[in-house]
């Protein structure tokens, strides 16, 4: 079966089983003009979208359909993290070029709908069209909040504590071997390609620290930990100075930069699709937090670094002071590589 033999409204009918995951609060599912939902009492909306775009964001023929619907949603859980939210409803856009099969759609959808699963989130809607030659997705979340626990860009004070959630560089190491066609023939470099496809989204990691009172400003990274963290100094006016001897470098990272000869700091740095937390701690409160985020998560909060009042972007080495590696992914750039 083809798209051409059941159409778009076919189509809608197929995917839409099994996209209402959480029906409490849902008035209007897939169907009518508009979805309809109920945001929790007390608590504001969060909404987040990206877009994910065939040869910029992924391969088509790098990638199964189930790991490309989980990253399109995950992405977009990354931000709804990142702002200390719970995320709730989500809505995803399609453009399918002809030579894309209904079956490889269908799979982007379980992908999505196993991941919705574990997180509570629903598909509400969307929109289906074709496109001349490319795959597009594009998805939406709504998530809310209570407004006192909402975690943002801006806020961070001179002296705050610099942490991260989780290992950075990994999906780059992964995105490398994909690029260039390289067997993932180890248990390590199959779990790069994985952090590469199937980045986690920290919601729970991003509740935990909302919730805390003590963080000051959050973002995920997804350009590259130096150039989303431009994001954070330049929303709380400041500067930032990272510790390269603190980053989290998976052991996965380490051999593979043993391998081909790469700079694993460089790749912590401006790696990207991380999607992991970077967040600005009050220095009083950062000891007790890091504690607490340990026993609840049973790894550490990593401290990376801090803000500086001197506005400047430098990183730490063997003694050495230097600025910030010319960041991350940029789009328009004139390579667009990394
Ligand atoms: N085409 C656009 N139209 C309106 N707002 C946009 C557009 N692109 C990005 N934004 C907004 O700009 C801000 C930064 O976007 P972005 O760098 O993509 O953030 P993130 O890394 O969290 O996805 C966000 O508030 C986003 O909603
Ligand atoms: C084929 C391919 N080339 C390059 C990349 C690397 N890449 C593409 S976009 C991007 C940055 C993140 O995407 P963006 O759309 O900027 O996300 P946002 O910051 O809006 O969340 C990176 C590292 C990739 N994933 N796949
Ligand atoms: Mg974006």
């Amino acid at each position: 079966m083809e798209f051409k033999d059941i159409g778009e409204f076919g189509f809608i009918r197929r995917i839409q089983r099994g996209c209402l995951i959480r029906p409490e609060g849902v008035r209007l599912p897939i169907g009518d003009d508009a979805a309809a939902f109920i945001v929790p009492d007390g608590q504001v909306a969060l909404v987040t979208t990206d877009l994910l775009v065939e040869g910029v964001h992924f391969l088509r023929n790098g990638t199964s359909p189930e790991d490309l619907g989980h990253k399109a949603l995950a992405v977009n859980l990354s931000d709804i993290a990142a702002m200390g939210g719970t995320a709730r409803e989500a809505f995803v856009s399609i453009a399918v070029p002809g030579d894309c099969a209904l079956a490889y759609v269908e799979g982007i959808y379980r992908g999505m709908i196993s991941l919705a699963g574990e997180f509570g989130v629903n598909i509400l809607g969307g929109d289906t069209t074709g496109s001349r030659s490319d795959l597009i997705i594009n998805v939406a979340v709504v998530g809310a909040v209570h407004e006192r626990e909402m975690l943002r860009r801006g806020g961070a004070r001179p002296g705050d504590c610099l942490f991260v959630t989780g290992a950075v560089g990994d999906s780059r190491a992964g995105l490398h071997l994909l690029r260039n066609r390289l067997p993932a023939d180890s248990d390590a470099f199959m779990e790069l390609l994985s952090a590469h496809h199937r980045p986690r989204p920290h919601l729970a990691e991003g509740r935990f620290l909302g919730k805390s009172g003590a963080v000051r400003a959050a973002i995920d990274i997804s350009d590259g930990l130096s150039s989303d963290l431009v994001h954070v100094a330049r929303a709380s006016g400041l500067g930032v100075r990272i510790d390269a001897g603190r980053l989290p470098i998976s052991e996965n990272l380490k051999t593979f930069c043993r391998r081909f000869g790469f700079d694993a700091v460089d790749y912590a740095l401006s790696g990207g699709e991380d999607y992991v937390l970077a967040c600005t701690v009050d220095p009083t409160k950062a000891a007790a937090v890091a504690q607490a985020f340990m026993a609840r998560f049973h790894h550490p909060l990593y401290h990376i670094g801090k803000m500086t009042s001197d506005g400047r972007m430098t990183v730490v080495q063997g003694g050495e002071v230097r600025p910030f590696p010319p960041a991350g992914w940029r789009h328009f750039s004139e390579t667009e590589e990394l």
